[in-house]
This record gives C-alpha cells, structure tokens and sequence, in this order.
C-alpha cells in the first residue's frame, strides 16, 4: 500500500490537452474517486499513475519517492480498463488466477484457489469459474476483469469504470463490495468514473476534472455542500442545480443583495462577500431544497422565493418533477407525489428555498462559488 501524489501533472496527444495541471494526493489506503466528463482526461490520469502514460511535466510520487523513472510492471499498481483485457479462450478461473501464477507474483496454488475464489464469490462470479471468457455477457467479463485486479495485492487499484456495464442492481451491490474490499484491504485505490451517484457513495475524497483540470478535490460533504464551481455544483445532482442569472442590487434598508433578472427572487449574499454592486451574479439551489407553493402564498420566515409558471410535470415512481418557467429560465423542483401533485401545467406558483441552501457564482458556466 502507498500514498499516490500527483504534481503539476501535463500530456498532450499531438494537439490535443489531455491533461493540462493535474495535481492530487490519495492518501495511503483510501478511496479516492476521479470524476469527469468524456474526454476530461481520467484515463490518461490513471494511465500516468500506472506508468503506461508518459507526462510532458509533472511528477508522479509514491510514498513522496517520484516513480518518473519506475517501470509500469515495477510500480506494483494493479489496472482495470473499460475495455478489458482477458484470454477469451480460458475460463474464468485461469483468468483470475493468472495475475497470482506470474512469475513476479507467483503464490502457492493453494493460495491462489483459495483467493480466485474468494474473489469470484465477492463479485457473484464463481458459478462462472469454468466457462469461458469468450461465452461470458459484458457485465460477466467486466466481473471478471475487475476480479483480475482484486485478487492480487498491490500498492494501489486503479479501476476506470469498472461497472458501466453492468444494470442498476448489479451496479448498486458491486458497489457496496467494492466498498467492503477497499475497507477490508485497506488499498490505496482511485476509481474513475462519470457517474456522480458513485462517486458521492464510492470516494472518501473526490477530484473532479474538466478539460485536464482539477477543478476541486474535497470528501463528498464538501463536493455537495460547497462546489468551487458552477461546474462541480451541477457535475453532482439530477436534476442539475437550479441557475438564476441576477446581479448585486443595493439595499435601500443599507448593505447589499441579489437579485434575479426576473425581479421576483432576491437573496442574501454570502457572509463576508464583497462584491460591487451592478455585479452579475448566478443564485444556485438543488432541485430537492425547493418546494411549490400557490401564487400568492406568504414566503415561511428564512426562505427566499421566485415566482413563475409550471411548465412542465413528470412523475418519476413515488416523486414528481415539476419545471418552472422564471423569465425564459426553467427551474426544476423535485418533491414527493403527495406534496407536489396538486400543480398542474400552466399554473402559476411560487417556489421556496431556505436562505441557507442558496450558493452564490460568478458569472459564466465556471464561475467560482463566492462566500466561506
Ligand atoms: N492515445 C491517444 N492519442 C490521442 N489522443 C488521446 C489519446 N488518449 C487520449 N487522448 C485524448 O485525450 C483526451 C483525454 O482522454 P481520456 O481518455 O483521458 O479522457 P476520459 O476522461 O477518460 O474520457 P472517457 O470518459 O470518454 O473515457 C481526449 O480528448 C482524448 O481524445
């Protein structure tokens, strides 16, 4: 097991910037999901981490000893792709099994039945153990691929999206034992993945990349509660945070507030901000924070409120998405049936949020979160 840092970290492929500054530490023996858009440079992370990528600038330390010049089979990092490789005409067993019966990191047979097993029970594989690869589903292969890097110990997991393929079920309990694991072994791991559910339940630290950048790198709580960006602020979230564009207006009752351009919500600014006022700002909240109420209903003490239309309405299960439509801007609140059911589209409604749960950015689809 070891601390995994990356530093300043830069590759370009010909013209294209796959990572422009990629700087992290993963703690020795923690959990730490990367997550991003298509493109936004994960698996050229992972592959620099593993050596099989070489950066233009930057360094790559292990346990704070730069591993630049460490060979990819000496760095003692074991790597699951999207696009796995296995021997399609072995069984599953041999193929878990051949990462223990290499040369560098042959293990008695005894120890390798018994791990292959373990492994293959974990990921509800070992009723597949003799059939081939090659006969297997994607969502059994990818099993099988992530089994692969599971059953021999090694300084660090890096798993690139080990379970796109699989449905929501599967999905949902390989990620409780995937969490088991890491636990259990105590490996230092980084998990790349574009699907933000997984990494809100999955990371113990979280670093969201775009465009070859990091943009934060925070535990989940902070990611959610306090995004730098309005990027990472609707990276995480469906629907996406609420946006309303507004500006810095006086208080004629002294200080400063603001207010959206449709004139109805005003709110606090952050404690401490200093900004101009005439400055264009964009309020934020999520979708669950709010709640529908009737056109002229009294706004409850410690909430701010934005009136508009009912544009649209969708069930979803026992939910209800309602979109409201705020000067050309659709804000979508999401409640329960029983709460929400009574609007119709067309409706006119006011929607409320507590004071607290309002973020305040900059200008821009990356403008920086302003307050503490
Ligand atoms: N070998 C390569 N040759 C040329 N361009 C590359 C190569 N590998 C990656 N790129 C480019 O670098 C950028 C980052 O790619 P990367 O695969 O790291 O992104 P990603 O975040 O893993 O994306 P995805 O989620 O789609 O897998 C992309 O623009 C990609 O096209």
């Amino acid at each position: 097991m070891a601390s995994v840092e990356l530093r300043g970290i830069a590759k370009s492929f010909g013209r294209t910037t796959a990572l422009a500054d990629v700087s992290f530490t993963v703690a020795d023996g923690s959990f730490f999901c990367l997550l991003g858009p298509s493109g936004a440079g994960k698996t050229t992370t992972l592959k620099t981490i593993a050596g099989l990528a070489e950066p233009d600038q930057g360094t790559v330390l292990f346990d704070g000893v730069d591993v630049g010049d460490v060979e990819p089979t000496h760095r003692n990092v074991a790597m699951c792709f999207e696009s796995y490789a296995l021997y399609p005409q072995h069984n599953v067993r041999d193929n878990l099994a051949s990462p223990l019966r290499s040369p560098r990191h042959r293990r008695p047979e005894a120890e390798v039945v018994k791990r292959v097993t373990e492994v293959a029970t974990t990921l509800g594989i070992d009723h597949l153990l003799d059939r081939k690869v090659g006969a297997l589903s994607n969502g059994q292969r990818q099993r099988v691929a992530l089994g692969r890097v599971l059953v021999r110990p090694a300084d660090a997991y890096l798993l690139d999206e080990p379970l796109t393929h699989l449905d929501a079920k599967l999905r949902a309990s390989m990620r409780a034992e995937l969490k088991l694991i890491a636990r259990q072994d105590g490996t230092t791991t980084v998990y790349v993945t574009h699907d933000y559910v997984e990494a809100l339940s999955l990371g113990e630290r979280i670093g969201v990349l775009n465009e070859g950048r990091v943009i934060q790198v925070g535990t989940p709580q902070e990611i959610w509660e306090q995004p730098a960006t309005v990027f990472v602020a609707q990276a995480f979230g469906k629907p996406r945070m609420v946006l309303l564009p507004g500006a810095v207006v006086d208080d004629p009752a002294g200080g400063r507030f603001f207010r959206d351009v449709s004139g109805s919500l005003r709110a606090p600014l952050p404690e401490g901000a200093d900004v101009a006022v005439g400055t264009q700002l964009q309020a934020g909240f999520r979708p669950r924070d709010a709640r529908v109420l009737g056109p002229d209903a009294a706004v409850p003490d410690g909430h701010v409120a934005v009136r508009g239309r009912v544009a649209v309405t969708e069930l979803i299960g026992a939910q209800i998405e309602v979109s409201v439509e705020v000067d050309g801007t659709l804000l979508a609140v999401v409640g329960d049936r029983a709460r929400l059911g009574q609007v119709a589209e067309g409706d006119r409604v006011t929607v409320v949020v507590p004071a607290g749960r309002v973020l305040m950015f900059e200008h821009g689809p990356e403008g920086a979160r302003i307050g503490p």
